[in-house]
């Protein structure tokens, strides 16, 4: 059941706990198991992937079965109906015309005295992509890693994946997996997954940055290995925040609630409203809505316990709250959206208006599903082309250039106890020429 709550500073308490709900848990119960797991792949290898799926998804396989067989690949196009492959294909033109909007380009600017400065994009040399799934089949979470890996021209993309019954794959990830162009696909999953991408074993090549949503142990998984390779950002289990007004309708406001709920246990779903009528509607609705659920368990799991109803004095104050919370997704179901987002300054993504249930963005508007959680938005962005790329600064001096700021550097490097960091300099102003005379003794 969800709770309303009227009370300004509880609501800001209760909204710190659902915020921090992953850290927490992260902290006290699965850290050491996660640990364990990271360290236990990283000496054994295969034999330990081999032996996490058997403990933690209940799949017998050999070390030839980690990978993705050709044949299973081809397999799985007969196993989605038309439709299934026409929505991804869809979704994934659109996803790909989003991608390439705005990639980042190297650039060179020449100023005063020939100085060149510069920045140089380059993508990884691999990427490691991981795809969701214990508790659902996510192939539109293919499309949102693998599209941008693509765009950024990766070299060596891989995709990983947990085992679903029988050891199978789900055929329509795959499928999104050969739309996007990725072949090379390995079934595990968890933090066990994370441990191979980030160490390598046998069979699973090591990359350099590793991307993708996940649960608890996906998202602590890849906060340890960041260092050891780079990560997008923590995508952890989904969370919707929406600030709705007297014209929001509680069918839709409730739908959106159990649209995350419905993704994890540890998923959040909150409501701010100005219009208390509103909020006993929307508490009403999604207890209605839940009755035939077929994920009923879990959904109310997540609205228990990372559920609320807030009833807020205007819409100013929503936004003051969901800035604290910096939720994954924001949906603004009030009247004049455009005024709001000007004060909305942390969010995944923001859904303007009555019809945009964040299920569009989900799969196929476009821009990145892929998005912080837990206040991670604070800091962080959706995934992206640029979570692929990284730049080189590009720096040129001449000799005139150099003559203008030797003193400068002088000074800076006296003051910083670097001499060296000066000689640099100054024996180029002494040998402008570079001319070394070969008789003179050493
Ligand atoms: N933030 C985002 O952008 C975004 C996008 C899509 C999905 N999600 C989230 O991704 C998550 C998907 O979770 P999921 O569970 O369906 O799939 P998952 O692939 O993330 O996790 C399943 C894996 O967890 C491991 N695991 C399960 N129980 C374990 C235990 N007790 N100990 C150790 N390891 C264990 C298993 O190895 C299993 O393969 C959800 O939380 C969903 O909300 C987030
Ligand atoms: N809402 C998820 C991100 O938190 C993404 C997703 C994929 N499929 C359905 N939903
Ligand atoms: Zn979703």
């Amino acid at each position: 059941m969800l709770r309303i709550i009227t009370q300004w500073v509880e609501a800001q308490s209760e909204l710190r706990r659902i915020a921090s709900r992953t850290h927490d848990d992260m902290i006290l119960n699965k850290e050491a198991t996660v640990r364990e797991v990271l360290q236990t792949v990283k000496r054994q290898g295969d034999k330990a992937l081999l032996h996490y799926t058997q403990e933690f998804d209940h799949q017998t396989l050999t070390p030839e079965q980690l990978r993705v067989s050709g044949s299973e690949l081809d397999a799985a196009y007969q196993q989605v109906s038309k439709e299934l492959l026409d929505a991804i294909r869809l979704a994934a033109q659109q996803i790909e015309a989003f991608h390439r909007q705005r990639v980042p380009k190297s650039w060179v600017q020449f100023g005063e005295d020939d100085v060149v400065l510069g920045k140089r994009y380059t993508p990884v040399d691999r990427a490691g992509l991981y795809v969701p799934g214990g508790r659902a089949a996510y192939p539109s979470t293919v499309l949102m890693n693998a599209i941008p890996a693509k765009v950024a021209k990766v070299p060596h993309v891989v995709m990983i994946t947990p085992p679903g019954p029988e050891g199978k794959v789900n055929p329509a990830v795959l499928v999104a997996a050969q739309v996007a162009g990725v072949q090379e696909i390995y079934r595990v999953g968890g933090a066990q997954a994370v441990a191979a991408l980030a160490y390598g074993t046998e069979t699973i090549p090591k990359v350099d940055v590793i991307t993708g949503p996940g649960n608890i142990y996906v998202t602590l998984a890849k906060k340890l290995v960041y260092g050891t390779v780079g990560i997008d950002s923590l995508a952890g289990p989904s969370e919707v925040l929406i600030i709705a007004d007297s014209k929001a309708n509680p069918i839709h406001v409730a739908a959106d609630l159990l649209a995350q709920a419905e993704h994890d246990p540890m998923a959040a779903a909150i409501l701010l409203t100005t219009d208390s009528a509103l909020a006993r509607r929307v508490v009403a609705e999604v207890e209605r809505q839940l009755v035939d659920h077929p994920r009923r368990t879990l959904t109310e799991k997540a609205i228990a316990h990372y559920g609320l109803v807030v009833v807020v004095e205007s819409l100013e104050a929503a936004a003051k709250l969901s800035n604290e919370f910096a939720p994954e997704h924001l949906e603004l179901e009030v009247e004049d959206p455009w005024a709001i987002v000007e004060k909305i300054r942390h969010a995944g993504a923001i859904f303007l208006g009555y019809s945009t249930p964040e299920a569009v963005g989900d799969y196929l508007a476009g821009p990145n599903h892929t998005l912080p959680t837990s206040g991670a938005a604070r800091y962080a962005s959706a995934l992206g082309v640029e979570t692929f790329l990284k730049h080189s600064s590009l720096i040129q001096y001449s000799q005139t250039a150099l003559q203008k700021v030797a003193n400068a550097v002088n000074i800076l490097a006296t003051a910083e106890g670097l001499p060296s960091h000066a000689d640099s300099v100054r024996k180029r102003m002494e040998n402008p020429s570079g001319e070394v005379d070969l008789d003179s003794p050493l």
